[in-house]
């Protein structure tokens, strides 16, 4: 599962650096790779994919992208360094990057790169042919936006089609299609829809939800990485400085790029900031003055949110279902020098001896909002997920409700673009719950960032939701919070 739009908090992150790097990204060994055509026909034998510089890289790159976008396995999972595909960890973490460089890219512009293959092919690929698919998709990945060789990603290709019986014959339409995408290059980018980057499943409850301009700006800057937000202990100002970011309204740091790991930035050892996108940051905010009062974080982990809690002065009980997440969360806090109660728990059976003057629901969803960051996202969830989570959320919300205090304070989030799993399930809450009330976000709540607050009192925000002067610097995750008060 993505975590609630709390991108990372701990070394995790290394990987994302290289991830979406674009062109100017991982450096790859293909500078050496052999420039000579592979040969093709039966007599024929082609070299083991670890005795040809990068080729390992593409196969690896396909398979993954086959589980990711066939079998809707999280791009995240396949890529972990312990657990994840065979095929990735076999590499070494230098083209370990460069697979998630490629794989990120391909699912960035899946619909660019499906567009330009398409255009380049005399007619559509045999039905059923899944894997010469993705062999074509990795390599033109390459071609149209990564800082590839044009010519190491068609050899490459096109030995990757050799090395496989079941392309193998195809191996000569590899190389002609992929040689007709880098001669056509700029063509095919200039005529690229950055809405075909959204599959259609998303885009039509994109328009449905904001309309058909809000879409189009959302699809388009699910294009671009998203920026790294840092939330900071104390002093932003300090830290924008020596980090080279800038504050946004709402308190967190922001850099447009990093350049190695964010472990390795100042003052992550020190525990003075913790990486938190700007909207995943407002739920906790939502809950005013938090000195001395208890509240509990019920999707605690990682613990963006219960760091927040903690460094405002709660007393915090932070729940998880997940015990390895848990220990994430343990490790985050510990590291932050911050102090909470942590439980392995679910939180439908939890019986506190004494119920909370606060409580954070930041319920698991389809994770629809971290897109710009986890484009898998958009293909390994479908409507059918955005249905059955926000009944799951439902649940967990009736579940929250009896830990409140009296007068106390409930607030629900998610990091789903979709209103079925945020607005839906607020206003069912609300229908059914008479000892709530709405307790609507004043705009005023949220200087900078008035415009995240609806009519209605919720706060919702979208990647299209903060414009700053250049689109690197741009947008939040979607996000979305209500916050209800007891009945005293
Ligand atoms: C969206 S993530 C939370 C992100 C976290 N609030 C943060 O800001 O870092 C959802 C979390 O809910 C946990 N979870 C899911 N169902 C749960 C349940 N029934 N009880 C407790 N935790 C649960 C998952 O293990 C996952 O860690």
């Amino acid at each position: 599962m993505v975590g609630g739009g709390t991108a990372l908090l701990a070394p995790a992150l290394e990987g994302a650096v290289g991830l979406s790097a674009p062109r100017g990204g991982p450096a790859s060994k293909d500078r050496q790779t052999s420039k000579g055509r592979p040969k093709s026909g039966p007599s024929h034998v082609e070299p083991a994919a670890e005795a040809r510089p990068g080729l390992a890289v593409r196969m690896a790159a396909a398979k993954l992208l086959s589980a990711v976008v066939d079998s809707r396995v999280s791009a995240d999972g396949l890529t972990d360094p312990a657990g994840g595909h065979p095929a990735f960890r076999a590499l070494d973490a230098r083209d370990q990057g460069l697979v998630k460089a490629i794989l990120v890219t391909a699912l960035r512009f899946r619909g660019t790169i499906g567009a330009a293959l398409e255009g380049c092919l005399d007619r559509p690929l045999p039905a059923g042919a899944l894997s010469l698919a993705h062999l074509l998709h990795v390599g033109a990945a390459q071609i149209l936006h990564l800082d590839v060789p044009d010519s190491a990603a068609v050899d490459l290709a096109v030995a990757a089609a050799l090395a496989d019986p079941r392309n193998r014959r195809f191996s000569g339409l590899v190389n002609a299609v992929l040689r007709r995408v880098s001669r056509e290059k700029a063509e095919l980018l200039a005529a690229a829809d950055p809405r075909r980057d959204t599959p259609a499943w998303l885009y039509e409850r994109l328009v449905a939800a904001y309309g058909e301009e809000e879409a189009t700006a959302i699809a388009t800057l699910h294009r671009l990485p998203a920026p790294l937000d840092l939330s900071v202990k104390s002093d932003p100002e300090r830290w924008a400085r020596e980090l080279g970011g800038i504050v946004l309204p709402t308190g967190s740091v922001r850099l447009a790029e990093l350049s190695g790991p964010v472990t390795a930035l100042p003052g992550f050892e020190d525990g003075e900031w913790w990486v938190q996108d700007a909207a995943a940051a407002l739920p906790a905010r939502l809950f005013r003055a938090m000195g001395g009062k208890r509240i509990a974080d019920l999707c605690a982990a990682p613990g963006g949110k219960t760091a927040q809690l903690a460094a405002a002065g709660a007393k915090v009980t932070a729940l998880d279902l997940s015990a390895s997440r848990r220990k994430r969360l343990d490790g985050n806090l510990a590291r932050l020098r911050l102090d909470a109660e942590t439980l392995v728990q679910d939180l439908r059976t939890y019986q506190p001896e004494t119920l909370f003057d606060g409580v954070l629901l930041d319920a698991p969803c389809s994770s629809t909002g971290t897109i710009r960051r986890h484009p898998d996202v958009a293909y390994t969830k479908g409507p059918e997920e955005i249905e059955k989570l926000a009944g799951v959320q439902a649940g967990l919300l009736d579940a929250a409700a009896a830990l409140v205090a009296p007068g106390g304070t409930l607030v629900f989030s998610n990091c789903s673009l979709d209103p079925v799993e945020g607005e839906g399930v607020a206003r069912s809450f609300l229908a059914a719950h008479a000892d709530f009330a709405l307790d609507a976000v004043a705009a005023a709540e949220l200087p900078g960032l008035e415009a995240a607050v609806t009519q209605e009192g919720f706060v919702r925000t979208t990647p299209a939701t903060l414009r700053l002067s250049t689109p690197a610097l741009s947008g939040l995750d979607g996000f979305f919070a209500a916050r209800f008060v007891k009945n005293s």
